[in-house]
Protein backbone atom coordinates (compact mmCIF):
# COMPACT_ATOMS: atom_id res chain seq x y z
CA UNK A 1 0.00 0.00 0.00
CA UNK A 2 0.92 3.47 -0.73
CA UNK A 3 2.51 5.52 2.31
CA UNK A 4 0.02 8.66 3.23
CA UNK A 5 1.96 9.81 5.84
CA UNK A 6 3.05 13.52 5.64
CA UNK A 7 7.05 13.58 4.93
CA UNK A 8 8.84 16.02 6.85
CA UNK A 9 9.15 19.15 5.64
CA UNK A 10 11.96 21.37 6.25
CA UNK A 11 10.66 25.19 7.10
CA UNK A 12 12.69 28.17 8.11
CA UNK A 13 11.92 30.21 11.09
CA UNK A 14 10.81 29.00 14.57
CA UNK A 15 7.06 30.70 13.77
CA UNK A 16 6.32 28.85 10.54
CA UNK A 17 8.10 25.57 12.00
CA UNK A 18 5.57 25.54 14.61
CA UNK A 19 2.49 26.51 12.08
CA UNK A 20 3.88 23.56 9.91
CA UNK A 21 3.92 21.04 13.03
CA UNK A 22 1.04 18.62 13.17
CA UNK A 23 1.74 18.52 17.06
CA UNK A 24 2.01 22.10 17.62
CA UNK A 25 -1.44 22.30 15.59
CA UNK A 26 -3.23 19.79 18.01
CA UNK A 27 -1.97 21.12 20.82
CA UNK A 28 -2.66 25.33 19.60
CA UNK A 29 -6.74 23.61 18.84
CA UNK A 30 -7.02 23.08 22.44
CA UNK A 31 -5.04 25.48 24.55
CA UNK A 32 -7.90 28.49 24.92
CA UNK A 33 -5.36 31.23 24.38
CA UNK A 34 -4.57 29.94 20.82
CA UNK A 35 -7.58 27.86 20.06
CA UNK A 36 -9.56 30.61 18.07
CA UNK A 37 -6.65 31.65 16.37
CA UNK A 38 -5.81 28.18 15.19
CA UNK A 39 -9.66 28.04 13.67
CA UNK A 40 -9.43 30.74 11.90
CA UNK A 41 -6.15 30.17 10.36
CA UNK A 42 -7.92 26.92 9.43
CA UNK A 43 -11.01 28.53 7.85
CA UNK A 44 -9.02 30.85 5.90
CA UNK A 45 -7.06 28.15 4.34
CA UNK A 46 -10.37 26.34 3.90
CA UNK A 47 -11.60 29.31 1.99
CA UNK A 48 -8.54 29.26 -0.28
CA UNK A 49 -8.65 25.71 -0.98
CA UNK A 50 -11.94 25.83 -1.94
CA UNK A 51 -13.19 29.57 -3.96
CA UNK A 52 -13.41 27.93 -7.17
CA UNK A 53 -15.87 25.87 -6.00
CA UNK A 54 -17.68 28.92 -4.36
CA UNK A 55 -16.93 31.06 -7.86
CA UNK A 56 -18.93 28.21 -9.37
CA UNK A 57 -21.81 28.59 -7.14
CA UNK A 58 -21.91 31.91 -7.74
CA UNK A 59 -21.94 31.05 -11.95
CA UNK A 60 -24.80 28.96 -11.61
CA UNK A 61 -26.92 31.46 -9.67
CA UNK A 62 -25.63 33.78 -12.53
CA UNK A 63 -26.32 31.52 -15.51
CA UNK A 64 -29.90 30.22 -14.46
CA UNK A 65 -30.88 34.61 -13.66
CA UNK A 66 -31.84 32.96 -10.27
CA UNK A 67 -30.42 36.14 -8.73
CA UNK A 68 -32.62 38.36 -10.34
CA UNK A 69 -35.64 35.87 -10.31
CA UNK A 70 -35.19 35.57 -6.11
CA UNK A 71 -34.47 39.39 -6.21
CA UNK A 72 -38.34 39.95 -7.45
CA UNK A 73 -39.75 37.32 -4.92
CA UNK A 74 -38.78 34.64 -2.29
CA UNK A 75 -38.27 31.43 -3.90
CA UNK A 76 -38.89 27.77 -2.84
CA UNK A 77 -36.21 25.21 -4.58
CA UNK A 78 -39.22 23.83 -6.63
CA UNK A 79 -40.10 27.25 -8.33
CA UNK A 80 -36.72 27.06 -9.86
CA UNK A 81 -36.30 23.96 -9.94
CA UNK A 82 -39.61 22.97 -12.53
CA UNK A 83 -38.22 26.74 -14.27
CA UNK A 84 -34.98 24.95 -15.18
CA UNK A 85 -35.69 21.45 -15.84
CA UNK A 86 -33.33 20.59 -12.85
CA UNK A 87 -34.20 18.05 -10.04
CA UNK A 88 -35.73 20.16 -6.78
CA UNK A 89 -33.34 18.45 -4.53
CA UNK A 90 -30.34 19.71 -6.46
CA UNK A 91 -31.67 22.97 -6.67
CA UNK A 92 -31.95 23.23 -3.01
CA UNK A 93 -28.65 21.93 -2.81
CA UNK A 94 -27.59 25.17 -5.31
CA UNK A 95 -29.74 27.98 -3.17
CA UNK A 96 -28.09 26.30 0.17
CA UNK A 97 -25.07 26.85 -1.13
CA UNK A 98 -25.87 30.33 -2.58
CA UNK A 99 -27.17 31.08 1.25
CA UNK A 100 -23.52 30.00 2.69
CA UNK A 101 -21.76 32.51 0.14
CA UNK A 102 -23.68 35.19 1.59
CA UNK A 103 -25.81 36.17 -1.25
CA UNK A 104 -29.03 34.40 -0.22
CA UNK A 105 -30.61 33.99 3.04
CA UNK A 106 -33.65 31.33 4.66
CA UNK A 107 -36.84 33.06 4.97
CA UNK A 108 -38.69 30.45 5.92
CA UNK A 109 -37.57 27.22 6.07
CA UNK A 110 -37.66 25.96 1.92
CA UNK A 111 -37.85 30.00 0.86
CA UNK A 112 -35.02 31.76 -0.05
CA UNK A 113 -34.54 35.55 -0.46
CA UNK A 114 -31.51 37.99 -1.64
CA UNK A 115 -29.42 38.92 1.20
CA UNK A 116 -28.11 42.44 1.04
CA UNK A 117 -25.01 41.51 -0.58
CA UNK A 118 -27.20 39.82 -3.26
CA UNK A 119 -28.86 42.96 -4.27
CA UNK A 120 -25.33 44.70 -4.23
CA UNK A 121 -24.25 42.61 -7.20
CA UNK A 122 -27.21 43.03 -8.94
CA UNK A 123 -26.66 47.08 -8.46
CA UNK A 124 -23.65 46.99 -9.97
CA UNK A 125 -23.66 47.31 -13.80
CA UNK A 126 -21.99 44.68 -16.06
CA UNK A 127 -20.90 42.05 -13.12
CA UNK A 128 -23.18 39.80 -13.86
CA UNK A 129 -21.95 39.78 -17.67
CA UNK A 130 -18.32 39.93 -16.39
CA UNK A 131 -19.32 36.48 -13.85
CA UNK A 132 -20.55 34.75 -17.20
CA UNK A 133 -17.59 35.49 -19.23
CA UNK A 134 -15.56 33.86 -16.32
CA UNK A 135 -16.34 30.80 -18.09
CA UNK A 136 -13.91 31.53 -20.40
CA UNK A 137 -10.93 32.38 -18.25
CA UNK A 138 -11.57 29.88 -15.65
CA UNK A 139 -11.18 26.96 -18.90
CA UNK A 140 -7.84 28.92 -19.66
CA UNK A 141 -6.77 28.31 -15.65
CA UNK A 142 -8.00 24.76 -15.77
CA UNK A 143 -3.98 23.78 -15.86
CA UNK A 144 -2.63 26.69 -14.25
CA UNK A 145 1.15 24.97 -14.70
CA UNK A 146 0.69 24.65 -18.29
CA UNK A 147 -0.21 27.90 -18.33
CA UNK A 148 2.46 29.60 -16.46
CA UNK A 149 5.02 27.42 -18.82
CA UNK A 150 3.04 29.21 -21.52
CA UNK A 151 2.00 25.83 -22.77
CA UNK A 152 -1.50 26.60 -23.66
CA UNK A 153 -3.54 27.95 -26.59
CA UNK A 154 -5.88 30.21 -24.30
CA UNK A 155 -9.44 31.14 -25.31
CA UNK A 156 -9.28 34.66 -23.93
CA UNK A 157 -6.01 35.62 -26.18
CA UNK A 158 -9.30 35.33 -28.91
CA UNK A 159 -12.14 36.77 -26.81
CA UNK A 160 -10.64 40.26 -26.84
CA UNK A 161 -8.64 39.83 -30.61
CA UNK A 162 -8.55 43.83 -30.37
CA UNK A 163 -5.35 43.55 -28.29
CA UNK A 164 -3.30 41.94 -30.88
CA UNK A 165 -4.79 43.21 -34.28
CA UNK A 166 -5.04 45.87 -36.74
CA UNK A 167 -8.19 48.12 -37.34
CA UNK A 168 -8.83 46.57 -39.91
CA UNK A 169 -9.29 42.26 -38.39
CA UNK A 170 -11.88 43.63 -35.54
CA UNK A 171 -14.99 42.99 -37.25
CA UNK A 172 -17.94 45.17 -36.39
CA UNK A 173 -20.33 42.64 -34.46
CA UNK A 174 -17.24 41.07 -32.79
CA UNK A 175 -16.03 44.66 -31.40
CA UNK A 176 -20.13 45.64 -30.25
CA UNK A 177 -20.28 42.78 -28.02
CA UNK A 178 -16.36 43.36 -25.98
CA UNK A 179 -17.28 47.33 -26.16
CA UNK A 180 -20.70 46.01 -24.00
CA UNK A 181 -18.82 44.28 -21.76
CA UNK A 182 -16.39 47.43 -21.34
CA UNK A 183 -18.98 50.28 -21.11
CA UNK A 184 -21.39 48.10 -18.77
CA UNK A 185 -18.36 47.88 -16.35
CA UNK A 186 -16.80 51.40 -16.60
CA UNK A 187 -19.64 53.44 -14.48
CA UNK A 188 -17.62 52.26 -11.12
CA UNK A 189 -13.88 52.98 -12.89
CA UNK A 190 -15.34 56.57 -13.85
CA UNK A 191 -16.59 57.15 -10.55
CA UNK A 192 -13.55 56.69 -8.68
CA UNK A 193 -11.61 57.98 -11.26
CA UNK A 194 -12.94 61.41 -11.09
CA UNK A 195 -12.78 61.21 -7.32
CA UNK A 196 -9.29 61.59 -7.49
CA UNK A 197 -8.65 63.79 -10.71
CA UNK A 198 -10.30 67.16 -10.84
CA UNK A 199 -11.33 68.12 -14.37
CA UNK A 200 -12.52 71.54 -13.31
CA UNK A 201 -9.63 73.43 -15.43
CA UNK A 202 -9.54 71.04 -18.49
CA UNK A 203 -10.56 72.39 -21.51
CA UNK A 204 -10.40 69.37 -23.56
CA UNK A 205 -10.03 65.47 -23.04
CA UNK A 206 -9.35 63.34 -25.00
CA UNK A 207 -9.92 59.91 -24.33
CA UNK A 208 -7.34 57.44 -25.96
CA UNK A 209 -8.41 53.71 -26.28
CA UNK A 210 -12.12 55.28 -24.93
CA UNK A 211 -13.93 52.50 -26.34
CA UNK A 212 -17.44 53.63 -27.02
CA UNK A 213 -17.25 56.29 -24.80
CA UNK A 214 -18.69 55.36 -21.70
CA UNK A 215 -15.88 57.36 -19.64
CA UNK A 216 -16.08 60.51 -21.24
CA UNK A 217 -20.39 60.21 -20.71
CA UNK A 218 -19.48 59.98 -17.21
CA UNK A 219 -17.06 62.99 -17.24
CA UNK A 220 -19.16 65.13 -19.30
CA UNK A 221 -22.00 65.03 -17.09
CA UNK A 222 -19.72 65.55 -14.05
CA UNK A 223 -18.15 68.73 -16.07
CA UNK A 224 -20.78 70.50 -18.55
CA UNK A 225 -18.53 72.81 -20.17
CA UNK A 226 -15.60 70.28 -20.60
CA UNK A 227 -15.10 69.55 -25.03
CA UNK A 228 -14.42 66.24 -25.53
CA UNK A 229 -12.57 63.85 -27.87
CA UNK A 230 -12.59 59.99 -28.27
CA UNK A 231 -10.29 58.04 -29.95
CA UNK A 232 -10.03 54.07 -30.42
CA UNK A 233 -9.92 51.62 -33.30
CA UNK A 234 -12.76 52.87 -36.15
CA UNK A 235 -14.50 49.31 -35.71
CA UNK A 236 -14.99 50.37 -31.67
CA UNK A 237 -15.86 54.36 -32.14
CA UNK A 238 -18.30 53.25 -34.73
CA UNK A 239 -20.57 52.52 -31.43
CA UNK A 240 -19.91 55.74 -29.73
CA UNK A 241 -22.85 57.80 -31.46
CA UNK A 242 -25.61 55.81 -29.03
CA UNK A 243 -23.37 56.00 -26.01
CA UNK A 244 -22.50 59.65 -26.49
CA UNK A 245 -25.69 60.84 -27.45
CA UNK A 246 -27.59 59.22 -24.66
CA UNK A 247 -25.47 60.55 -22.38
CA UNK A 248 -26.33 64.26 -23.94
CA UNK A 249 -23.17 64.87 -24.96
CA UNK A 250 -22.82 64.15 -28.44
CA UNK A 251 -22.17 67.89 -29.39
CA UNK A 252 -19.20 68.32 -27.84
CA UNK A 253 -17.34 65.18 -28.23
CA UNK A 254 -14.98 64.97 -31.51
CA UNK A 255 -14.75 61.01 -32.23
CA UNK A 256 -11.31 60.13 -33.96
CA UNK A 257 -10.68 56.89 -35.30
CA UNK A 258 -7.11 55.09 -35.44
CA UNK A 259 -4.54 53.06 -33.71
CA UNK A 260 -2.00 54.51 -31.12
CA UNK A 261 0.00 51.77 -32.71
CA UNK A 262 -0.22 53.03 -36.15
CA UNK A 263 -1.28 56.86 -35.94
CA UNK A 264 0.57 59.29 -34.04
CA UNK A 265 -2.25 60.99 -31.40
CA UNK A 266 -4.18 63.72 -32.27
CA UNK A 267 -2.95 67.39 -30.66
CA UNK A 268 -5.48 69.66 -29.05
CA UNK A 269 -6.73 68.27 -25.55
CA UNK A 270 -5.03 69.32 -22.50
CA UNK A 271 -5.49 66.65 -20.82
CA UNK A 272 -5.70 63.07 -22.19
CA UNK A 273 -6.95 60.05 -20.00
CA UNK A 274 -5.73 55.88 -20.50
CA UNK A 275 -8.75 53.66 -19.11
CA UNK A 276 -7.82 50.26 -19.04
CA UNK A 277 -5.38 50.35 -21.59
CA UNK A 278 -2.03 49.98 -20.65
CA UNK A 279 -2.45 46.71 -18.77
CA UNK A 280 -3.61 44.93 -22.48
CA UNK A 281 -0.20 45.56 -23.36
CA UNK A 282 3.46 45.10 -22.93
CA UNK A 283 6.16 47.52 -22.10
CA UNK A 284 7.04 48.40 -25.77
CA UNK A 285 3.84 49.55 -26.31
CA UNK A 286 3.36 51.14 -23.39
CA UNK A 287 6.52 53.17 -23.07
CA UNK A 288 5.81 54.58 -26.88
CA UNK A 289 1.89 55.28 -26.17
CA UNK A 290 3.12 57.21 -23.26
CA UNK A 291 5.85 59.38 -25.03
CA UNK A 292 2.89 59.62 -27.96
CA UNK A 293 0.89 61.33 -25.62
CA UNK A 294 4.03 63.31 -24.02
CA UNK A 295 3.91 65.17 -27.58
CA UNK A 296 0.58 65.19 -27.99
CA UNK A 297 -0.32 67.42 -24.84
CA UNK A 298 0.64 71.26 -24.46
CA UNK A 299 2.99 72.28 -21.67
CA UNK A 300 1.13 71.89 -18.60
CA UNK A 301 -1.56 69.47 -19.99
CA UNK A 302 -1.88 66.36 -18.10
CA UNK A 303 -1.83 62.40 -18.53
CA UNK A 304 -4.31 60.37 -16.63
CA UNK A 305 -4.20 56.65 -15.94
CA UNK A 306 -6.84 55.07 -14.28
CA UNK A 307 -6.25 50.83 -14.02
CA UNK A 308 -6.36 48.32 -11.51
CA UNK A 309 -2.61 48.17 -10.58
CA UNK A 310 -0.59 45.59 -9.10
CA UNK A 311 0.35 46.58 -5.14
CA UNK A 312 3.76 46.46 -5.69
CA UNK A 313 5.41 45.01 -2.43
CA UNK A 314 2.53 44.47 -0.48
CA UNK A 315 0.44 42.22 -2.86
CA UNK A 316 -3.41 42.47 -3.58
CA UNK A 317 -5.60 39.34 -4.52
CA UNK A 318 -7.67 41.48 -6.67
CA UNK A 319 -4.51 42.97 -9.06
CA UNK A 320 -1.67 40.59 -8.43
CA UNK A 321 -3.63 37.05 -8.90
CA UNK A 322 -7.16 37.95 -10.37
CA UNK A 323 -5.94 40.56 -13.03
CA UNK A 324 -2.31 39.13 -13.42
CA UNK A 325 -3.64 36.02 -14.54
CA UNK A 326 -6.15 37.09 -16.41
CA UNK A 327 -3.14 39.08 -18.49
CA UNK A 328 -1.54 36.28 -18.67
CA UNK A 329 -4.75 34.01 -20.24
CA UNK A 330 -4.42 36.86 -22.60
CA UNK A 331 -1.10 36.26 -23.39
CA UNK A 332 -0.67 39.99 -23.57
CA UNK A 333 0.15 43.23 -21.21
CA UNK A 334 0.42 42.76 -17.65
CA UNK A 335 -0.91 44.45 -14.37
CA UNK A 336 1.54 47.37 -13.26
CA UNK A 337 2.02 49.32 -9.62
CA UNK A 338 1.60 52.56 -9.51
CA UNK A 339 4.91 53.00 -9.06
CA UNK A 340 6.27 51.32 -11.96
CA UNK A 341 3.76 53.09 -14.17
CA UNK A 342 5.01 56.48 -12.73
CA UNK A 343 8.45 55.62 -13.65
CA UNK A 344 7.42 55.09 -16.81
CA UNK A 345 6.14 58.50 -17.07
CA UNK A 346 8.79 60.33 -15.60
CA UNK A 347 10.77 58.80 -18.03
CA UNK A 348 8.88 60.21 -20.93
CA UNK A 349 9.18 63.11 -19.39
CA UNK A 350 6.66 64.31 -17.19
CA UNK A 351 6.29 65.74 -13.83
CA UNK A 352 4.03 66.46 -11.07
CA UNK A 353 3.43 62.95 -10.52
CA UNK A 354 0.37 61.91 -8.55
CA UNK A 355 -0.47 58.16 -7.42
CA UNK A 356 -3.89 58.71 -4.97
CA UNK A 357 -4.57 55.98 -2.94
CA UNK A 358 -7.17 53.87 -4.41
CA UNK A 359 -10.76 54.29 -2.96
CA UNK A 360 -10.87 50.56 -4.11
CA UNK A 361 -8.25 48.92 -5.98
CA UNK A 362 -10.26 45.94 -7.30
CA UNK A 363 -12.03 48.32 -9.61
CA UNK A 364 -8.91 50.89 -10.21
CA UNK A 365 -6.07 52.83 -9.22
CA UNK A 366 -4.93 56.21 -10.44
CA UNK A 367 -1.77 58.13 -11.82
CA UNK A 368 -1.31 61.57 -13.02
CA UNK A 369 1.32 63.71 -14.10
CA UNK A 370 1.62 67.04 -16.12
CA UNK A 371 4.03 67.63 -18.97
CA UNK A 372 6.58 71.08 -18.17
CA UNK A 373 5.90 73.88 -19.24
C1 LIG B 1 -29.35 49.21 5.18
C2 LIG B 1 -28.47 50.04 6.00
C3 LIG B 1 -28.98 50.52 7.30
C4 LIG B 1 -27.24 50.34 5.67
C5 LIG B 1 -26.65 50.02 4.38
C6 LIG B 1 -25.18 49.86 4.59
C7 LIG B 1 -24.50 49.96 3.29
C8 LIG B 1 -23.84 51.25 2.92
C9 LIG B 1 -24.44 48.85 2.55
C10 LIG B 1 -23.69 48.77 1.28
C11 LIG B 1 -24.57 48.49 0.10
C12 LIG B 1 -23.83 48.96 -1.10
C13 LIG B 1 -24.00 50.34 -1.53
C14 LIG B 1 -23.01 48.08 -1.74
C15 LIG B 1 -22.21 48.38 -2.87
C16 LIG B 1 -21.41 47.43 -3.40
C17 LIG B 1 -20.56 47.62 -4.53
C18 LIG B 1 -20.48 48.92 -5.21
C19 LIG B 1 -19.84 46.53 -4.95
C20 LIG B 1 -18.97 46.52 -6.07
C21 LIG B 1 -18.33 45.38 -6.47
C22 LIG B 1 -17.54 45.36 -7.63
C23 LIG B 1 -16.94 44.23 -8.12
C24 LIG B 1 -17.08 42.92 -7.45
C25 LIG B 1 -16.18 44.36 -9.34
C26 LIG B 1 -15.65 43.32 -10.04
C27 LIG B 1 -14.95 43.60 -11.25
C28 LIG B 1 -14.39 42.66 -12.07
C29 LIG B 1 -14.42 41.22 -11.78
C30 LIG B 1 -13.76 43.18 -13.28
C31 LIG B 1 -13.22 42.45 -14.26
C32 LIG B 1 -12.69 43.15 -15.41
C33 LIG B 1 -12.09 42.55 -16.46
C34 LIG B 1 -11.93 41.09 -16.58
C35 LIG B 1 -11.61 43.42 -17.51
C36 LIG B 1 -10.96 42.99 -18.59
C37 LIG B 1 -10.47 44.01 -19.56
C38 LIG B 1 -9.17 43.69 -20.23
C39 LIG B 1 -9.36 42.72 -21.37
C40 LIG B 1 -8.11 43.17 -19.26
O1 LIG B 1 -8.74 44.89 -20.77
C1 LIG C 1 -9.98 47.31 -21.98
S1 LIG C 1 -10.65 48.34 -23.18
C2 LIG C 1 -11.00 49.80 -22.27
C3 LIG C 1 -12.07 50.63 -22.86
C4 LIG C 1 -12.44 51.84 -22.02
N1 LIG C 1 -11.34 52.75 -21.85
C5 LIG C 1 -12.97 51.36 -20.70
O1 LIG C 1 -12.27 51.44 -19.69
O2 LIG C 1 -14.12 50.90 -20.68
C6 LIG C 1 -9.24 48.81 -24.15
C7 LIG C 1 -9.58 49.73 -25.29
O3 LIG C 1 -8.38 50.06 -25.98
C8 LIG C 1 -8.66 50.07 -27.36
N2 LIG C 1 -7.46 49.83 -28.16
C9 LIG C 1 -6.70 48.70 -28.20
N3 LIG C 1 -5.72 48.81 -29.08
C10 LIG C 1 -5.84 50.05 -29.61
C11 LIG C 1 -5.10 50.78 -30.58
N4 LIG C 1 -4.05 50.21 -31.17
N5 LIG C 1 -5.49 52.04 -30.88
C12 LIG C 1 -6.56 52.60 -30.26
N6 LIG C 1 -7.29 51.97 -29.34
C13 LIG C 1 -6.94 50.71 -29.01
C14 LIG C 1 -9.67 48.95 -27.53
O4 LIG C 1 -10.38 49.02 -28.73
C15 LIG C 1 -10.52 49.10 -26.31
O5 LIG C 1 -11.62 49.94 -26.53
Amino acid sequence: MKDITPRRVKVSGWRNRLAASRRFQRWAARFPLTRRITRNEGEQLFDLVSGFVYSQVLQALVQLDALKDIAAKPVTPDDLAKKHEIDPARMRVLLHAGVSVGLLKLKKPDRYALTQRGASLLGVPGLEALIRHHSVFYRDLQDPVALLRGDVETELSEFWPYVFEGPSALPEDVAHTYSNLMADSQGLIAEDTLRFVSLKNVKRLMDVGGGSGAFLAVAGKAYPNLQMALFDLPAVTSQAKDVLKAAKVWDRTEVIAGSFRKNDLPEGADAISLVRVLYDHEDGTVKKLLADVYAALPPGGRIIISEPMSGGQAPLRATDAYFAFYCMAMQTGQVRSSDKIAKFCENVGFIGIEKPKPFRPYVTSVVSAVKPI
